[in-house]
C-alpha cells in the first residue's frame, strides 16, 4: 500500500479547512527540519577561507567568492590555477552558499591563458605538455557546464581570450564600464575555446560571434551588454558597491528554488556542450602546434607584441 506522512494523509483527507491549514504548515516544517538532503542548501552564514596559491576564495552571506590573485601578471590564467579554479568550483558547487562568484584583483579582470606556460621546455616535451594541458582545459571547461547554482562573473576589468569566452557559460556577467572583452585568437594562431564556438553564435548571432572569435574585435562593456554577453554595465566607481548589494539581495532568494531553476534552464544543453568543449580542445590541440602559434607565443615572450 502506497504510504503518505501524517501531515499530507491529514491534508489529503481532512474535510476542516483549519485543520488543512495546520497540516500544511507541520508538513512544510517536516520537510524542512528533517529531509534537508546535503545537495539541497541552505542559505549559510559560514565564513571560511581555504587557502590557493593563485585564488583567494571566500563564503559569506550565503555567496562564495572566487578572485582570480595573480594581479602583478594581470590574473594570467596557468596551469596550477586553472587546477585551483577546477578544485574551488567543486568545493563550491557542495558548500552552503547560494551563489558562486568568479572576480578578479587588482586592475584587470583577467588576462586569459598563460602564454609563458609552455616556455623552457625542450622541443621533445611540448606535444605531451600540450595534450596534458588540453586534457586539464576540457576538465576546466566541463567543471563550468557542471556548475550547479548560479555562477555569476563580476567582471572589474578588462578581461582576454579564456576570461572572456567561459562567459557564454556563466549565469549573470556585471561588468566595471572600464572592463573590455577581447578574444584575440587569430592573432595568436589559436582558435576558440570555452564553448564560445556554440554559446557566441546563440548569444549574439554568427555575424557579432565571428567578429569576435575570428575577427578579434575588442568589445567596451557597452557594447558587449548590446551584444547580450554582458547582463548589466556598472560606473566603474560604484560598481563593486553595486554589485555587492545586487548579488546580496539575490542571495536571500530560496536557495533550492534558484539552483533548481538555474538547472531546468542549463540542463537541456549539457551533451551538446560537452561535445563542443571536446571538439574545439581536439582543434586547439593542433592549433597549439602550429608554428603561427608557436611564433606569436615566441613573440610575446621576447616582447616583440602584446595586444
Ligand atoms: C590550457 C590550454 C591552453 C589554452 C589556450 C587557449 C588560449 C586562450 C587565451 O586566453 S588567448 C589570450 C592570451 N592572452 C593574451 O594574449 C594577453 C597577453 N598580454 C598582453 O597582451 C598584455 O600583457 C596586456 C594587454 C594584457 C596588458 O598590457 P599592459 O597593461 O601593458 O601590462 P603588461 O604587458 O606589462 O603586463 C604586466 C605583466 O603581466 C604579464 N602578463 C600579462 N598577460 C599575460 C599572459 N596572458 N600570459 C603571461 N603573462 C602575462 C606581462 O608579461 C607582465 O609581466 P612582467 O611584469 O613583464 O613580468
Amino acid at each position: 500500500m502506497h504510504c503518505i506522512s501524517r501531515p499530507l494523509r491529514d491534508l489529503v483527507i481532512c474535510p476542516n479547512q483549519e485543520t488543512a491549514r495546520q497540516s500544511y504548515v507541520d508538513l512544510v516544517s517536516s520537510l524542512s527540519s528533517s529531509s534537508m538532503s546535503s545537495s539541497q542548501v541552505k542559505p549559510g552564514a559560514d565564513r571560511k577561507q581555504q587557502e590557493y596559491e593563485n585564488l583567494v576564495v571566500t563564503s559569506e552571506d550565503g555567496i562564495t567568492k572566487i578572485m582570480l590573485n595573480r594581479p602583478t601578471k594581470k590574473n594570467a590564467i596557468n596551469t596550477q590555477m586553472y587546477q585551483e579554479i577546477i578544485l574551488a568550483l567543486k568545493a563550491a558547487s557542495k558548500d552552503n552558499s547560494v551563489l558562486t562568484v568568479l572576480t578578479g584583483n587588482g586592475d584587470y579582470y583577467c588576462s586569459g591563458n598563460d602564454l609563458t606556460d609552455f616556455s623552457g621546455i625542450t622541443a621533445g616535451e611540448i606535444e605531451e605538455k600540450v595534450k596534458n594541458n588540453l586534457d586539464m582545459l576540457r576538465v576546466f571547461v566541463n567543471s563550468f557546464i557542471d556548475f550547479p547554482k548560479p555562477l555569476i562573473a563580476v567582471v572589474n576589468g578588462p578581461a582576454v581570450g579564456i576570461a572572456v569566452t567561459i562567459l557564454g557559460l556563466c549565469d549573470a556577467v556585471y561588468a566595471s564600464d572600464r572592463a573590455t572583452f577581447h578574444t584575440p585568437f587569430s592573432h595568436l594562431g589559436l582558435s576558440p575555446e570555452g564553448c564560445s564556438s556554440y554559446t557566441f553564435p546563440k548569444i549574439m548571432g554568427p555575424a557579432k560571434a565571428i567578429e569576435m572569435l575570428v575577427f578579434g574585435k575588442k568589445l567596451t562593456a557597452e557594447e558587449a551588454c548590446a551584444r547580450g554577453l554582458v547582463t548589466e554595465v556598472f560606473p566603474d566607481n560604484t560598481f563593486q558597491k553595486q554589485v555587492w548589494a545586487r548579488l546580496k539581495a539575490y542571495s536571500e532568494f530560496p536557495a533550492n528554488s534558484i539552483r533548481i531553476s538555474k538547472q531546468v534552464i542549463r540542463n537541456m544543453e549539457k551533451e551538446k556542450l560537452y561535445a563542443v568543449n571536446a571538439e574545439e580542445c581536439s582543434v586547439l590541440q593542433e592549433r597549439l602546434l602550429s608554428n603561427e602559434c608557436i611564433n606569436a607565443a615566441v613573440n610575446f615572450l621576447s616582447r616583440k607584441a602584446k595586444l
